[in-house]
């Protein structure tokens, strides 16, 4: 795991305490920094800041991994069911938009970091397979004197048809991975497709291995968010492009207003009458509002070395995708 990088730890502490307290995440000092404010220095002596949040409760750091854990092992097999029923389908959009924006190459090597079901793996293999596709037509039609067998073979090797292009989808639960697993078998997804268990803030993956990091609607729920933003950092190649699609800020207050009465009077529900699990979306609803606004998010994918960070707000701010690159 790479270590944090002194200057960016520093620069939240030289930003004052409240830089630390971004998105409400009480994040831990690791020493007392000589450049640290007074009362961070005696916090981190007298009592480390061990505390997070899960959703709107406060949990030591330790406990947090472990309640996210349970709270995806229980959704599982609703997951992608709730997806549709809570957002009425828009998830879907968003999910495309992002592929949209992320227009892979053919041969691009893809880690999908919190992939979870595997939304974000389908539509890239979806859509190297298509342009690939479409870019063989062409050849073969701009050569007349193939013969048949020719043609036949340019396309019957399906690893071909994606140009080379590979997906990694890397999450930290096993079932939803198995979910994941069987959501592929039952598409005919095989090639260029793998699964991996692992954790964003600590990759099982060398450095500059990827060409494309994804993370949607998965780093809300790292308990360091910096230590996988560094981690994303260290495994992207020189040149590749971090993409992340998450829940944001709604900055219209007609639409804030409505947005926060739906998600706390009508998606527990959902989440129980569907999924049996009022808790899990609960903890939903609140860990979006805890999450960082998109400028605050957009500092802290630069504080862990990328460049040329963006952001794009979809529907009126409820979710975001910011990009950023490792040069
Ligand atoms: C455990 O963690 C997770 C588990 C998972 O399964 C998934 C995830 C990751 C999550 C996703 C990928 C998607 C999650 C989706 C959402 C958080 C919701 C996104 C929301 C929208 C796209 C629409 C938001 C709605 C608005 C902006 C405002 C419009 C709201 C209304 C018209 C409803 C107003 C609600 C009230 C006034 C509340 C009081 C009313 C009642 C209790 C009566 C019952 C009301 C209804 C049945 C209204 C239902 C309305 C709709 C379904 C329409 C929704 C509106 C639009 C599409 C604009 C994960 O991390
Ligand atoms: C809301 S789901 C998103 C799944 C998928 N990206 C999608 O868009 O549908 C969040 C995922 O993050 C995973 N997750 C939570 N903490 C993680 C961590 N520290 N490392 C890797 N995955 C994690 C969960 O297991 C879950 O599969």
């Amino acid at each position: 795991m790479a270590a944090p990088k002194s200057c960016a730890l520093w620069s939240y502490c030289g930003r004052g305490w409240s830089r630390a307290m971004r998105g409400g995440q009480l994040l831990g000092l690791r020493s007392s920094w000589p450049g640290a404010p007074l009362n961070a220095r005696l916090l981190s002596q007298e009592k480390r800041a061990t505390e997070t949040h899960f959703g709107f409760e406060t949990v030591p750091e330790e406990e947090k991994g472990g309640k996210v854990y349970q709270v995806f092992e229980s959704v599982a097999k609703k997951y992608d069911v709730m997806n549709d029923m809570m957002s009425l389908g828009i998830h879907r959009v968003w999910k495309d938009l992002l592929l949209w924006k992320m227009r892979p190459l053919p041969g691009t090597q893809l880690l999908d970091v919190a992939g979870g079901t595997g939304d974000i793996a389908f539509r890239f293999l979806n859509y190297v397979q298509s342009h690939h596709q479409n870019k063989q037509k062409r050849q073969l039609r701009a050569q007349q004197n193939l013969s048949w067998e020719e043609i036949a073979k340019k396309y019957q090797n399906e690893e071909d048809s994606l140009g080379g292009s590979r997906v990694v989808v890397c999450d930290i639960n096993k079932e939803m991975l198995k979910v994941g697993k069987q959501k592929a078998l039952a598409r005919g997804y095989r090639a260029g497709l793998a699964w991996v268990l692992g954790d964003a803030e600590e990759l099982p993956f060398d450095d500059d291995k990827f060409d494309i990091y994804t993370i949607a609607f998965g780093i809300r729920n790292v308990t360091h968010v910096d230590q996988a933003l560094q981690e994303a950092h260290r495994v992207l190649k020189p040149g590749g492009r971090f993409l992340c699609l998450e829940f944001s800020q709604v900055n219209n207050p007609l639409i804030s207003r409505l947005y926060d009465l739906y998600s706390f009077q009508v998606i527990p529900v959902l989440g129980e009458v569907i999924a049996g699990d009022w808790k899990s979306y609960q903890y939903l609803v609140e860990s979006i509002r805890r999450f960082p606004s998109q400028e605050e998010f957009k500092e802290m994918i630069e504080d862990a070395g990328f460049h040329k960070v963006t952001y794009e707000s979809l529907t009126s701010g409820i979710v975001a995708i910011h990009s950023g690159f490792k040069l």
